[in-house]
């Protein structure tokens, strides 16, 4: 973990919480833990200086990423009885890692299940989130998390309360210390699910429409609750305190872009207190910029020990800063939590930037380009951008012209000035742009290459295990037509319905035959496809095979029966379970379509989706096979 966010209310009473998460294993986790409770400790003083009740942000950097945190800022927003009270609101900080912006708020809204509170407490978020998000503070990244006061307008206790208690029990064998429960871990039952869906003030009432649209005007997005209430229950006990209505009160927001979710869920061995603590662990994609290479300040990686990091930014003057809502004191960074305590050299991790493998950066630009004769989708050339030339996959092509996107850098060429000269980034120019109908003959050209390396940035798709079939190999005329009528032509359709892209426009990128077997290739790790909308389906027996199936982040695994298949955003991670016993065989198709629009506008309805099922509708039985 390379950076730990603590969002607390009451946060003196949490301290021997996080003296007790602060024994997990692990070099970065304990340095981070030894911090932690060094700052816990200080909590009182924080708490009566940001005079909110105990609202408390806790930012812990890995000692690899010190170095590389810049502008740190600490800000609250009062809300509630018009800002004046001051026992609701926020507190956030905010800072960058390297050319990444990211702030982390803690919030405490409005309590009460009656009258106008539901939208009290909306009204009250949406305030928090325009004042610590304007104009000149746009985040790259936000996470929000506290205790929302959400509210369970369950018909009456009843029985309820045991169905809810029994939701932190853990399948047997699993250790009481890892009781966490929710996406990415053990899942509550179905029936606890089904009451979240009914119940929870948010999901199942009438605010559900106005908390969408906030979530949508800043971008954010909740993972799916799959844990008991987190609220109110007894301490040191996993039962509910019945003189409150259970309810999913705590919760965490975050940014939908630059982000994977790889788990929502709370811990349920933390019951120090009536409310049970709730987590979400977050990969992030962050952005760095070449340095001068004559900046005193740094260093190269690992040739000698780096310097300090930058010293934070000056507090923003009252009312006017980077936060400003209404006249609140501001509070400086070292009066908030945020101390990149130690430091050492500003490497920066892969496995923090991007969790696909990164393309192969020659290193050497000065022998003569080449001129393509042909180009492959996800063949990682040099695409001209005003007068240079930079790193890009192709996205479409048409023998005269390519769409390509630029890519960003990865990590391991972080510092390293030549290399970060071929990312497109470093001109300062947004690395999310795409260049669209490129001539090949004046603004595409061949990157040097090892001898031996591919020109793909990534093989164009996953499936290319020697026992696949290439359905372009397949040499009988029949099978062609089988599979365009019975696949391709319903699937092409049914893209256009789901994605709402001109069925005109979608083609068949690749298509493959794909074996599993306990013998040869059992599985396929999480990837994501090369294609607009990426299809899969069943062709076994369902007989003929155990376990397999297509996993997705959130969890779920697909296993249509014969003949079934499902649709997704190529974009969305995914991967194929191994199997335990026989053969399963599939039929993996790549769609791509006509314009970069079609990408922009599959990945967006993709995401629209996500914390729903989190995939494209499962096409029951697409081909009519077995009916
Ligand atoms: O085995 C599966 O279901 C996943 C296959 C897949 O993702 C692929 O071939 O790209
Ligand atoms: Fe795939």
């Amino acid at each position: 973990m390379s950076l730990f966010f603590v969002l607390l209310k009451r946060c003196e009473r949490w301290s021997k919480v996080l003296e007790v998460e602060t024994r997990v294993g692990g070099t970065e986790a304990e340095n981070a833990g030894r911090q932690q409770k060094a700052k816990v400790n200080d909590c009182e003083r924080e708490r009566n200086f940001v005079g909110m009740v105990g609202l408390f942000v806790g930012v812990f950097v890995a000692e690899r990423l010190a170095g590389s945190v810049k502008s740190v800022s600490a800000e609250r927003v009062r809300s509630g009885l018009y800002g004046q009270a001051g026992n609701k609101g926020a507190v956030a900080v905010s800072f960058k890692i390297e050319e990444t912006s990211i702030c982390a708020i803690s919030l405490h809204l409005e309590s009460g299940q009656h009258g106008k509170k539901a939208q009290e407490r909306l009204e009250q978020l949406r305030e928090i989130l325009q004042g610590v998000r304007h104009e000149k503070a746009k985040y790259d990244v936000m996470v929000l998390g506290g205790d929302f006061n959400f509210r369970a307008a369950f018909p009456e206790v009843g029985q309820i309360p045991k169905v809810l208690s029994e939701g932190w029990a853990n399948p047997a064998g699993v250790a009481s210390s890892e009781r966490r429960v929710g996406e990415g871990s053990y899942q509550t039952s179905e029936e606890v699910m089904r009451l979240f869906r009914e119940y929870d003030e948010v999901t199942a009432g009438r605010s559900r429409q106005e908390l969408q649209e906030i979530l949508k005007e800043f971008s954010l997005v909740e993972g799916p609750v799959r844990f008991p209430p987190t609220y109110r229950l007894l301490e040191g006990q996993s039962s509910y305190d019945l003189e409150r209505q259970p309810a999913w009160c705590d919760r965490v927001l975050h940014s939908r872009v630059s982000v994977v979710r790889k788990s929502y869920c709370a811990l349920g061995h933390l019951n120090h207190t009536d409310h049970r603590p709730v987590c979400v662990m977050l990969e992030l994609l962050l952005l760095a910029l070449p340095r001068p290479a004559e900046s005193p300040t740094r260093t190269p990686p690992s040739t000698s020990p780096s310097p300090l990091p930058e010293p934070p930014a000056a507090s923003p003057q009252a009312g006017a800063g980077p936060f400003g809502l209404g006249p609140v004191s501001p509070v400086t960074t070292s009066e908030a939590s945020v101390t990149p305590a130690t430091v050492t050299a500003p490497t920066l991790p892969q496995d923090l930037l991007d969790f696909e493998d990164p393309p192969h950066v020659p290193s050497s630009p000065k022998t003569p380009m080449q001129t393509p004769q042909t180009l492959q989708t996800g063949q990682l050339v040099l695409a001209k951008f005003q007068t240079g030339w930079y790193l890009a996959n192709v996205l479409r092509y048409d023998g005269i012209t390519a769409d390509v996107a630029w890519l960003r850098p990865p990590g391991t060429v972080w510092g390293n000035k030549e290399e970060m000269q071929r990312y497109l980034c470093s001109t300062g120019a947004d690395e999310t742009l795409h260049g669209e109908k490129l001539h090949i003959a004046t603004h595409v050209r061949l990157p040097e290459l090892p001898k031996g390396t591919s020109a793909l940035a990534h093989p164009p798709y996953p499936s290319t295990s020697p026992a696949d079939v290439k359905i372009r190999d397949l040499k009988s005329t029949a099978a062609q037509k089988i599979f365009q009528d019975k696949l391709a032509a319903p699937l092409i359709e049914a893209i256009g319905e789901y994605f709402e892209l001109p069925p005109k426009t979608v083609v068949v990128d690749d298509a493959f035959i794909v074996r599993y077997a306990t013998d040869s290739q059992r599985g396929l790790s999480f990837h994501r496809d090369g294609s607009i909308v990426s299809s899969i389906v069943t062709l076994s027996d369902e007989n003929d095979y155990v376990g397999g199936g297509t996993e997705f982040l959130d969890g779920s695994v697909y296993r249509p029966s014969q003949g079934g298949g499902i649709l997704f955003g190529g974009q969305r991670l995914h991967g194929g379970v191994e199997i335990e016993r026989g053969a399963r065989y599939i039929c993996t198709i790549f769609f791509k379509c006509g314009g970069l629009s079609c990408r922009d506008l599959a990945v967006k309805k993709d995401k629209e989706e996500e914390g729903d099922p989190g995939i494209w509708g499962a096409l029951a039985n697409i081909m009519g096979v077995g009916q």
